[in-house]
């Protein structure tokens, strides 16, 4: 029987451990009230070397409940992926709502698109190709922007998570949200360094530095949600 220690198992998906439980609350109560064009998206992303990367259904479901709570009009999103997050915001918002979605990669965001298009929902997409730090930064240069946003998404290279926090935060509304994914790092955030790993530990020690300023930035209520990997939701308050 192959050995393997305890730093060579690969954390399951969703921070439960419980892969039953995982899949019980999949298939209670998410996977039955998933639109279809979701359950397409999260198809044809399966098939992706990376199709890993994907938004969790579960965070997903949320994700939809926090735009409709605080009637989310204008947002941003903070890596596309092949769309699953991409979508679910526009299916959450109104037909003249607008979606600023940044991406380095096109080439994944058009795995999606056909689905999105499908949808009827592309029109409410402005989909950039481009490092997210400079669209954020020239978003700011026009004061319309701070404080317009309703939602923002955010789940990307997770050592830039700090800086799109200080942008983000000046272009969303008092009362509008801001939500980071993977806030667990597959539960690598509460172990021992030297049971990670490898090639997780650099996105551990951005998630615990992004966790330890949202917990003292009182510009922000925030909850921690072991919800998928990880969510942590912040409203602006000040
Ligand atoms: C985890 S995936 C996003 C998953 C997506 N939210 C979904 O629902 O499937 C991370 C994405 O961030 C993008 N990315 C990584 N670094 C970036 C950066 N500096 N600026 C913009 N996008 C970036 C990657 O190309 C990748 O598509
Ligand atoms: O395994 C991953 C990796 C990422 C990731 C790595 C590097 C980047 O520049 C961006 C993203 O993101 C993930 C993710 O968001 C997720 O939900 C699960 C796994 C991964």
């Amino acid at each position: 029987m192959e050995h393997t220690t305890k730093e060579e198992t690969h954390p399951t998906k969703g921070i439960l451990q419980s892969e039953e439980l995982y899949q019980y609350i999949l298939e209670t109560s998410v996977y039955p009230r998933e639109p279809e064009p979701l359950k397409e998206l999260r198809g044809v992303t399966s098939s992706h070397p990376w199709g890993f990367m994907g938004t969790a259904p579960d965070a997903g479901q949320l994700m939809a409940m926090l735009l409709k709570l605080v009637k989310a009009k204008k947002t941003i999103e903070v890596g596309v992926f092949t769309g699953y997050s991409l979508l679910l915001t526009a299916l959450s918002i109104p037909d003249d709502g607008k979606i600023t979605a940044i991406d380095v990669s096109r080439k994944s965001y058009e795995i999606g698109l056909p689905i999105i298009k499908k949808a009827g929902v592309e029109h409410k997409i402005d989909f950039i190709e481009s490092q997210a730090l400079p669209v954020l930064d020239k978003l700011l240069e026009d004061n319309e922007n701070e404080g317009s946003f309703d939602f923002a998404f955010v789940d990307a290279d997770k050592d830039g998570y700090v800086s799109y926090h200080e942008r983000l935060i000046k272009l969303v509304k008092i009362g509008g949200i801001i939500a980071y994914d993977n806030t667990l790092w597959f539960g690598t955030v509460a172990m021992p360094e030297k049971m990670v790993l490898e090639e997780l530990k650099p996105a551990r020690e951005s998630t615990i530095e992004l966790n330890k300023m949202l917990a003292v930035d009182s510009r922000v209520m925030i909850s921690h949600a072991s919800i998928g990997d990880g969510i942590t939701i912040c409203m602006r308050v000040h």
